[in-house]
């Protein structure tokens, strides 16, 4: 990887939410323009903490995570750190969107960061729409545009919280299991469409996931987790069955002693 496609730097990254134990603990990686990095770790590995904490949503940090555009967003500015959030866009497992609004609606709220508060109370501007629907049509729910969100299948949700993630025209985008709810195609197809923007966009996709053979078939990279610490960062394809599945031992073996 060529340096300067260094989107993120973690080093000595900790977390700890107060009470003693440390969610996330020691970890170093780095982030680059257009890869597709898949974290697995089973249930409480840290995944959620990590990928929240790389948007400044977490509090109890000590490290650091340096970005290329905004520098070290642990101290950076508000108005620096509000550049950040858009330019890092979330996805979430229960798609955080909300229901009594239309499809186009809720897309739209991925255009606020791009206004002052004031401007938000106003209608957006037309490019804005236009920007909406075009992400609306990537998704594939071009037509579902004015339908309310609650109307849609959970598959479709999801596809509406990637169009919303868009919208923020995002270098990096931070997905927490998007497909946790989700049957096996409709799961293919979130993935797929991921892939498909982190490729053609060069947007970096870091996706916490718990389908191992989803992380082999998607991954550039896999990073491994487990009790908040990295355990194993390679590209996908050298790493073997039993270092992934190791992974998930290790919980075992802790929970039976
Ligand atoms: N708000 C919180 N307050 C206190 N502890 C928390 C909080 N959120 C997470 N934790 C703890 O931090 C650790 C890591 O949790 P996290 O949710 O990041 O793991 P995860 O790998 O995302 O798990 P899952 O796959 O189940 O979502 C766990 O021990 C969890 O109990």
């Amino acid at each position: 990887m060529n340096i300067e496609n260094k989107l993120l730097a973690v080093s000595n990254f900790s977390v700890s939410y107060g009470d003693g134990n440390f969610a996330i603990s020691d970890v170093n990686f780095s982030l680059f323009d257009g890869e597709f990095v898949v974290l697995l770790g089973s249930s409480g590995a840290g995944k959620s903490t990590l990928l929240r904490s790389l948007n400044g949503l977490v509090g109890g940090c000590s490290g650091s995570i340096q970005s290329r555009d905004h520098g070290e967003i642990r101290s950076c500015s508000k108005r620096l750190l509000r550049t950040h959030r858009r330019d890092t866009a979330m996805v979430f497992q229960q798609h955080q969107l909300i229901d009594r609004l239309s499809v186009l609606d809720n897309v739209l709220i991925g255009r606020l960061g791009y206004h002052s508060c004031l401007r938000t109370f106003l209608p957006l501007p037309e490019a804005d729409r236009r920007m909406a629907l075009s992400a609306l049509e990537r998704v594939g729910l071009l037509d579902k545009a004015m339908v309310r969100v609650k109307d849609l299948s959970g598959g479709q949700q999801q596809r509406v919280g990637i169009a919303r993630a868009l919208v923020q025209q995002p270098r990096i985008i931070l997905a927490d299991e998007p497909i946790a709810s989700l049957d096996p195609e409709s799961s293919v197809q979130i993935l797929s469409l991921l892939k498909d923007i982190c490729r053609r966009d060069r947007i970096a996709v870091l996706v916490s996931l718990h389908q191992v053979e989803f992380a082999r078939q998607f991954a550039d990279r896999i990073i491994g987790m487990a009790f908040g610490r990295i355990v194993c960062d390679r590209e996908s394809l050298t790493l073997e069955d039993n270092e992934i599945h190791a992974l998930y031992r290790r919980n075992l073996e802790v929970a039976v002693t």
